[in-house]
């Protein structure tokens, strides 16, 4: 891989930083290669960010919720006593830029502001008390404010859905993760138990249209095939229980957690209503800052982006990498091409067009940057790619059940 300034400078470094520092000097192990093509490369240490480039970098824009978000705050209120959220707007100020640092917070916190999108009862807002079980989950109307919220420091950490065992991977959220400088600091794999809700009364029979999140939809397909209703899109699980709640109409239905039915007083006429039984919706964990692997002995895992050169066997050689380097891969995916021009690190340099999209891949591999089999993995790794991100090193998560009721 051709990087700007000398290659073995650049290596050294690396290897010397990650190996050489104690754990409290603020070791840098969250790297960002970039090839002559995107004509920069980027190097991430703890809160500090060290760049080399020859062409301006856009700051992060501020971020101001607008209409959008405003809607999102009018469907929460009245809402607030009945879980431990609040609406982004309605956050005092000095709540909002709190000088409290909960980057190194894991549980238990009591001040820690998680996003999520979606209103109370949705399963993001489950994944994010799963995480964190004393935080204040703050509600954003889109997955992108969530992440917003995080730069502007109005919440320390936002949770976003990332893949699901029927669904699959939601690529949309690895474009949200490469167009924002976020890390990934853990992961929630959360146990999804769809219900079939309606008005309070109402029969399965009555149902004629079912609401819900297109992926909460996708993944009860076949029963909602069975019933032969109609399915309506709504922003989100929990939104959709809302509006059937408070639209109060018979013959509609929505597809949301248990959590949701109590929440708007709705009845739950169906419950696991999901194809497949084992229906598990992975989540990270996104903050400002990366942690820092091995404090503890957890096993680590870590996720990374990459963009292939072109040439015969180059993924053969890719992972072959990691073979050597004995490092199991959880996770491969490539990215499907349909999407194109995407914003990489908010940059309009460097965007990558359809043709790069092809040969970009998504990788979770079990071993922190902290071990140097990993670091002479990716080091090694730069040889067959144009492109690498290290989107963060982070605690594997085991299978969570919900923390109250059925989800
Ligand atoms: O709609 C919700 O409640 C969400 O949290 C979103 C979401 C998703 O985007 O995948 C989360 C978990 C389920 O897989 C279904 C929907």
């Amino acid at each position: 891989m051709a990087l700007e300034g000398a290659p073995i400078r650049f290596c050294a470094t690396t290897t010397c930083s990650v190996l050489g520092l104690s754990r409290n000097s603020g070791l840098a192990f969250n790297l960002r290669f970039r090839s002559e093509k995107f004509r920069k490369w980027e190097f991430c240490c703890l809160g500090v960010f060290a760049k080399r480039d020859t062409s301006p970098v856009e700051d992060h824009k501020p971020y101001v919720p607008g209409v959008e978000s405003s809607r999102t705050i009018e469907q929460t209120q009245g809402n607030e006593s009945k879980g431990n959220h609040k609406a982004l707007n309605l956050l005092p100020i000095e709540e909002r830029f709190s000088a409290y640092d909960h980057s190194s917070s894991t549980s238990n916190d009591l001040k820690v502001k998680v996003a999520h999108q979606g209103i109370p009862g949705a399963y993001s807002e489950a994944a994010a008390m799963k995480a964190f079980p004393k935080c204040e989950t703050v509600s954003c109307k889109t997955f992108e404010e969530t992440l917003k919220a995080v730069e502007m420091l109005l919440v320390d950490k936002a949770v976003l859905p990332i893949e699901n065992s029927i669904g699959g991977s939601i690529y949309s959220h690895y474009d949200l993760l490469l167009s924002h400088k976020l890390n990934i600091v853990g992961e929630v794999k959360l146990q999804i138990n769809h219900c079939l809700l309606g008005l309070s009364g109402v029969i399965m029979q009555e149902i004629v249209s079912v609401m819900s999140h297109p992926q909460a939809l996708a993944q009860c397909d076949m029963t909602l095939s069975k019933l032969g209703v109609v399915r309506i899109i709504a922003d989100n699980t929990a939104i959709a229980a809302q509006k059937v709640a408070s639209t109060g109409l018979r013959d509609t239905g929505a597809v949301a957690s248990a959590r949701a039915a109590k929440i708007y007083g709705l009845d739950i006429l169906a419950e696991k209503i999901q194809d497949v039984d084992n229906n598990i919706t992975r989540f990270l964990i996104l903050s400002r800052e990366p942690i820092i692997p091995g404090i503890d002995d957890r096993p680590y895992k870590t996720s990374i982006i990459f963009i292939l050169k072109e040439g015969p066997g180059v993924l053969f050689k890719a992972l072959a990498v990691f073979a050597l380097g004995n490092i199991n891969l959880t996770k491969i995916d490539r990215h499907p091409h349909n999407q194109h021009h995407l914003m990489v690190d908010g940059s309009n340099e460097g965007s990558i067009n359809g043709r790069y999209m092809e040969r970009m891949f998504y990788m979770d591999f079990e071993a922190s940057m902290a071990e140097p089999r990993a670091q002479q993995a990716l080091l090694h790794l730069q040889e067959f790619t144009k492109f690498v991100r290290v989107l963060g090193s982070y605690p594997v998560g085991t299978v969570q059940k919900a923390l109250f009721g059925s989800y």
